[in-house]
Order: structure tokens, then sequence, then C-alpha cells
């Protein structure tokens, strides 16, 4: 694909054309259903160099086989339930099993397949090397330990309400976020957990259950029509909406829009991402913080639905502005086509990163004191570990956790 970029001058040529859109649309006319629908801009766009695509793609160029080769080099992400015990235990848990932690020094993230790490920025998460199977270890089985890709973990890391809070996730299921959250908060406060669609309630509601995070309180609800009195008193919200999830490395690259076009998928997203940003934004007065994040990497879904809210609450005199929630971090989004957004946005990539592509946007409303308003990343830290203990002391997996596992064999 990159090749096929490269070659054409497309991205040059149609600089309005979103790069990832193309890749969706070059992927489906060569590769999927070998042919686009529609009479849309980007469509008519990629369809005018149907032939000069055809005449320079080989086997190699295949997206498909551009994601294989990603997912293979993807570490395996596990996040601690610090509900359950600490960081630390985990690690001498693992360590105990054989498990290496590898060091700061080391020239390799993993010198060997044994080897693992500790994330340096969130505290908790874990970095195993790719492939490794972590579905039958029984530290995933009882949930002591959660399988969580970091981009993922970022959400609930930067909006980190304090204990005691009261904490809206208005897209809730499956429920990694919501279940990080509770871990955050020590499972002190409230989270009302929103999810729509039945199905993905059960499993919500099961998962929380599982991860033993006893301050969710479901709700199987549409959190566009959600109204104030059902979550009284709420200060953060997380809006983690539907999306095309164009940043998943594992995705399946064609097959995935059966009914309808891609385009049309995508415009009825964002009008959804839109609506749902907006109801956080307008309509619970509590409300200090709004985090909306997508694992779309397409700007359509992020900085266009961040600008176009911005725009419509200044119209209707409502008064949020962005924050950066996460000064030290790389990934930005587009300044020079959002000014004064782009740079306040976060994006994680499989290429930067080593993670799953992801975006951010933090709302804050605006007379909030930044003291008072400030983050409190900082009571966390009892939780994370030195990543490079000189410790050989293995400690026994916890009491809590045991009774934890005992419940789960009886039942
Ligand atoms: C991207 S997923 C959320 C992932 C989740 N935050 C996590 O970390 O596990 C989006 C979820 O929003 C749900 N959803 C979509 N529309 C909704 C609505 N109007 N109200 C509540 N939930 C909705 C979907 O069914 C889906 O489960």
């Amino acid at each position: 694909m990159k090749k096929l970029f490269e070659f054409t001058k497309l991205l040059q040529k149609e600089s309005k054309l979103d790069p990832w859109l193309a890749r969706v649309l070059i992927t489906e006319l060569l590769w999927g259903k070998k042919r686009l629908s529609g009479e849309s801009k980007p469509v008519k766009t990629i369809l005018s160099y149907h032939t000069t695509f055809i005449n320079n793609t080989e086997d190699d160029d295949h997206p498909a086989l551009e994601k294989e080769r990603r997912n293979v080099q993807l570490p395996r992400y596990a996040r601690v339930n610090t509900l359950y015990w600490s960081v630390k235990e985990a690690v001498d848990y693992l360590r105990n099993e054989g498990w290496i932690l590898a060091k700061e020094g080391d020239r390799e993230l993993f010198p060997s397949s044994d080897h693992f790490r500790c994330d340096k920025l969130i505290p908790g998460v874990l970095a195993f090397p790719p492939g490794t199977q972590l579905y039958d270890h029984p530290l995933y089985r009882d949930r002591s330990i959660l399988l969580q890709d970091k981009a993922s973990c970022l959400a609930s890391y930067v909006l980190s309400p304090p204990e005691g809070s009261f904490v809206l996730d208005m897209c809730a299921a499956p429920g990694m976020k919501t279940t990080h959250l509770a871990a955050i908060m020590n499972n002190k406060g409230t989270i009302y957990a929103v999810e729509k669609d039945p199905k993905r309630y059960e499993t919500l509601c099961k998962f929380v259950e599982e991860a033993g995070a006893s301050c969710v309180k479901t709700l199987q609800k549409d959190s566009v029509t959600l109204k104030r009195e059902s979550v009284p008193g709420v200060e953060y919200i997380l809006v983690d909406p539907s999306c095309t999830g164009s940043g998943m490395v594992k995705r399946p690259v064609s097959g995935c829009f059966e009914e309808e076009s891609q385009d049309e998928r995508l415009h009825k997203l964002v009008g959804f991402q839109k609506r749902i940003l907006y109801h956080a934004l307008t309509e619970f007065p509590s409300a200090r913080r709004v985090l909306y994040s997508t694992c779309s990497v397409l700007s359509a879904e992020n900085e266009e639905v961040v600008s176009s809210t911005l725009r419509n609450l200044q119209k209707n005199e409502q008064k949020w502005h962005l924050v950066d929630p996460l000064p030290e971090w790389s990934g930005r989004g587009c300044e020079d086509e959002y000014p004064g957004i782009g740079k306040l946005c976060i994006y994680a990539s499989f290429e930067e990163h080593m993670t799953n592509g992801f975006f951010m946007a933090m709302f804050e409303r605006d007379d909030i004191s930044s003291s008072s308003g400030s983050n409190k990343r900082d009571i966390h830290a009892s939780n994370q570990l030195d990543c490079h203990p000189d410790r050989d002391d293995v400690q026994q997996k916890p009491k809590k956790l045991k009774k934890k596992k005992k419940i789960l064999d009886e039942t």
C-alpha cells in the first residue's frame, strides 16, 4: 500500500483525501469486493485511479500482509487487575513462573520469548513478546490480569477520576475501560456504566462482576437520550463510542461492511459520535471533564467530531475547552487542518507507540479552576512498580486473590 501511495502520489495530488479512508477504499477495490458503491467524492477519486492501481500492485502490497506483519510485532499487553492484587505481587508471581523482567538497559524490547516488561507510563500495564498466548493462563482465567491493549488503557489513565468520584461511562461494553476506571478509583465512588445493546450489556455485567468492580452500576439504556436524573452527580465522563475501528491492527481488512458502503457507514458513525459527545457535554450539569476516545485513525471520526462539537457548543453558549491530557505524549492530531485543536488531540499508533491506533481528546468545563480540575494520577503511584527491582524474593499470591479464585471454582 505504501508503494502504491508513493508511485501514484495519490495523497499529494488529492490533498483533501483522508489517507485512512483511501486505504479502506483501495483495499475494498483491489482485494475485497473489487468494486466501490456510492457517488461520494472519495469513492470517485479512488475509482479514477483504478487502472493505475491495477498496473502497479504486486502480491506483496496486499494490506492484509501489511497488517499481518504489524500484528506479528505488536506486544501482547495485559493489565494487572489491581482490585485483586498489586502490580508488585503480579510481577513476583510471573517471575516465580519463570518470566524474566526486562531491564531498562536491555537493547531489545524482549531479549527472549521469556521476557516481559512493565509499561513506563501506565501503572499495571505489562507487555509480553508478540504472539504470547495468555488466554489459557490461570491469571487471565480468574481475572487477576486482563488482556487489554496499552492504547485502550490510556483512556481511563488520562481521565483518572479520584477515589469517591461519580463517573459515567456512556459506551461501556465489554467493560475494559469501566473496570480499569474502577481499579483507578480503588472501587471507591460510583461508575455508571451504560450500554444499549442487550447482548453486549450481558457481557458487560458478567465482566464487571468477574473483575470485582463493585463500584460499577450497570444500566441498559441509550446514552444519546440518557437523562441526568438517571446518573446523578456525574463529574467525569468517558465517551468511547462505536467507530470504524480503523486503528485496530487485527481488524479484518475486508468483508466488514456487508450491507452498506464504507462511506455510508462512516457517515452514520460520525453522526452518532457527534450526537453522543454533544449530549455528554450538555446534559450533565456537574460534569467537569469529558474524554472522547475512539480506536479509529480517521480524522473524520476524531478531530472533525471534536471541532464540530466545539463549534456547536460555542453557538449554544456552552462553555467547554480542550485540555492536553498527556503533555509528555508524542502522537498528536493534525494542527494544520485543525488549528488550536490538533495539537491538543492525542494519537497512539503502531508505528510510534507499538499499540493499536487510538485517539483521545479531553474537554474541560471553563469554570473549573486548573488546580481543582487537575488530574489526580499521583494517587495511584502506590500501585506503580519499580520496573527494575533487583530483588529475587518471590511472594505468594495474596489472600484476596485466593479468595476470588475459590469463588470462581465454586461457580
Ligand atoms: C467501542 S465500544 C466500547 C468499548 C468499551 N468502552 C471498552 O473499553 O470495553 C462501543 C460500545 O458502545 C455501545 N453503544 C453504541 N451506541 C450506544 C448508545 N446509543 N448508548 C449506549 N451504548 C451504545 C456499543 O454497543 C458498544 O458496545
